[in-house]
């Protein structure tokens, strides 16, 4: 089946009750058909200008893993595919064709009409070849995957789109709204691969790589694939910055090693020193595929493509935000990829979180109005390993943390920090305490706006607006995550990079129909949105039309 647009979606983004019937099974509301335009390719940089960029992002924003050492980025240019890969990936190719034959095939048994209204009632777009799969036993993968499913009713959109394809060895751009299961969606067609190719009795034999933005996140998905590939005894290794890496190559020569989760950083200084090999990596995935392939990353995730098999190489990208400027990039290093969207190809956050924006006059009463807050949505401690509910609050800037934090602990709150500043050991337990229910509070920068899976946070506060409205999604998507609710509450003073963001914050804010919650902005702020910059084709502007007003959508 090839659903490219659907004018059926369209007239589906409309009424309030059909938003509502969406979101209650892990759908998202709205259509729109993405267009792959003149993105930002980010290639013009000068040196200069990179290093000062980093620099920047490290005291601000600090979710990217160590820089390489330089001695080590200029290595990794050398790494070519070997020419024995070219003779592999052609009976690959044989062989994938005849796998996605076969899916197909054996998709085909669902029936269409229901198959048409799962697209409809769940704002489905795809780009490509795919029937959806509407029921767990309509994939073929090994009983111990199985497993791993059953404590779930059924596929999240995004996994009944993306697994027929990704089992049959095609390349996907996998684009669904925050906390709906991206991560079994790569994770069960990497497995089901594995199981289905004896790994050879000699040499190491990663073939699997999944790349993730931060040290916490590439943990967590690789205790996910850890534990869904151990009675299929397979395992995964998690390579990440800020600890010993003699622990790290130790776990490297493992004899079931398959799978290799990380940071770009480490990856790379561990594959330089010779310590792992990606040369027979098939399967990749970049997680959080925008950040990956930002300016931030965009260099080594090169480098580790570079030394990826090329040919025999299955890419996936996998996010809840997908924005223009890193689309033609993505497409470069993909092959035909099917491309699926569960809801908005354009900017949207999940429509389970409600989104309550306070906009400040005067910055200074921020503090007493997170107290206040607070006071509302949190008990100052709560019971360890109970699931009484965990409030998130993101700050911008790595020494605003100690402030905040500092703040809380005078009131009395149990409030744990994670940040660039803090030890990998001290970010773990953080981390931890707060998962475990052992603090009520964690006080963050974005290093955990992305991927984390933390269940019971009921509240996300953003004290400091992130720098880009793409963070400001997945930090709020810390909460209702697996088809729950949770509620945002925004601080935003218009000061520094906030003012240039209200108009297209006022839009995300009212596309997920919590329009009154976008008022202040309104009266306060220009409502300009400015397109990021392209390299070659400059700025583009677009206006929002403000007396459009959006549907509030009430949850049951
Ligand atoms: N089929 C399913 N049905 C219900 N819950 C599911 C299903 N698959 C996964 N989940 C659960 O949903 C939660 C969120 O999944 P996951 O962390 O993969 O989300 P994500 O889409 O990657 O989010 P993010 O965009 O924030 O990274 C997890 O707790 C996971 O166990």
């Amino acid at each position: 089946m090839t659903v490219e647009t659907s004018d059926s979606l369209k007239k589906h983004k409309k009424t309030k009750k059909e938003k509502k019937a969406m979101s209650s099974e892990n759908g998202l509301p709205k259509e729109s058909i993405g267009t792959l335009e003149m993105s930002d390719l980010n290639l013009h940089d000068t040196p200069k200008k990179e290093k000062k960029r980093k620099r920047k992002e490290a005291d601000v924003n600090d979710t990217a893993d160590e820089p390489l050492p330089k001695k080590a980025r200029k290595d990794a240019n050398a790494n070519e595919a070997s020419p024995s890969e070219a003779k592999l990936s052609k009976e690959e190719r044989k062989r994938r064709k005849k796998e996605a034959k076969e899916a197909l095939e054996a998709t085909s048994s669902a029936v269409p009409e229901r198959v048409q209204s799962f697209l409809t009632k769940n704002a489905i777009t795809i780009h490509g070849d795919v029937t959806p799969i509407l029921d767990f036993s309509q994939i073929d993968i090994p009983a111990a995957l199985m497993e791993t499913l059953s404590k779930f009713k059924e596929p999240t959109p995004i996994q009944a789109c993306s697994w027929p394809p990704l089992l049959a060895g095609r390349d996907v751009v996998g684009i669904a709204e925050t906390g709906s299961g991206k991560t079994l969606a790569f994770g069960i067609p990497a497995l089901a691969r594995l199981a289905a190719t004896e790994r050879p009795p000699k040499g190491q034999n990663i073939n699997v790589l999944v790349v993730a933005p931060t040290r916490e996140l590439a943990i967590q998905t690789h205790d996910t694939l850890l534990a869904a590939g151990k009675p299929l005894g397979i395992t995964s290794v998690c390579l990440y910055g800020g600890t010993d890496k003699e622990a790290q190559k130790k776990s490297l020569k493992d004899k079931k090693l398959r799978i290799v989760v990380g940071t770009p950083g480490r990856l790379l200084d561990l594959a330089n020193e010779g310590a792992c090999s990606f040369e027979h990596v098939s399967f990749l995935v970049l997680d959080e595929a925008d950040r990956m392939l930002d300016k931030g990353f965009e260099n080594d995730i090169r480098k580790i493509i570079g030394m990826t098999a090329q040919d025999a190489r299955q890419t996936l990208m996998f996010s809840a935000t997908w924005p223009d400027s890193v689309r033609r990039l993505a497409a470069s290093f993909q092959k035909d990829p099917v491309r699926i969207t569960v809801g908005q190809d354009d900017l949207t956050a999940n429509h389970r979180v409600e989104q309550v924006i306070d906009v400040f006059d005067d910055p200074r009463e921020k503090d007493s109005k997170l107290l206040k807050i607070l006071k509302q949505v949190q008990k100052k401690s709560i019971t360890p390993g109970s699931d009484e509910s965990r409030t998130l609050v993101f700050v911008l800037y790595k020494n605003e943390a100690p402030r905040v934090e500092q703040l809380l602990r005078g009131q009395g709150y149990s409030v744990c920090v994670l940040h660039g500043n803090v030890s990998q050991d001290a970010r773990l337990k953080a981390l931890n305490d707060f998962k475990t229910g052992k603090v009520g509070v964690l006080i963050a920068t974005d290093v955990a706006a992305r991927g984390l899976d933390i269940p019971n946070v009921g509240t996300v506060i953003n004290y400091t607006f992130p720098l880009t409205v793409e963070d400001y999604v997945h930090r709020i998507g810390r909460t209702g995550r697996g088809g729950r609710e949770g509620k945002s509450v925004t601080f935003f003073t218009g000061e520094k990079h906030e003012k240039a963001l209200a108009g297209e914050l006022a839009k995300v804010v009212r596309e997920s129909g919590f329009d009154a919650a976008a008022e202040g902005l309104r009266q306060r702020f220009d409502m300009t949105i400015k397109k990021k910059t392209h390299n070659v084709y400059g700025a583009h502007f677009k206006e929002i039309d403000s007396t459009v007003k959006g549907t509030k959508i009430v949850f049951d």
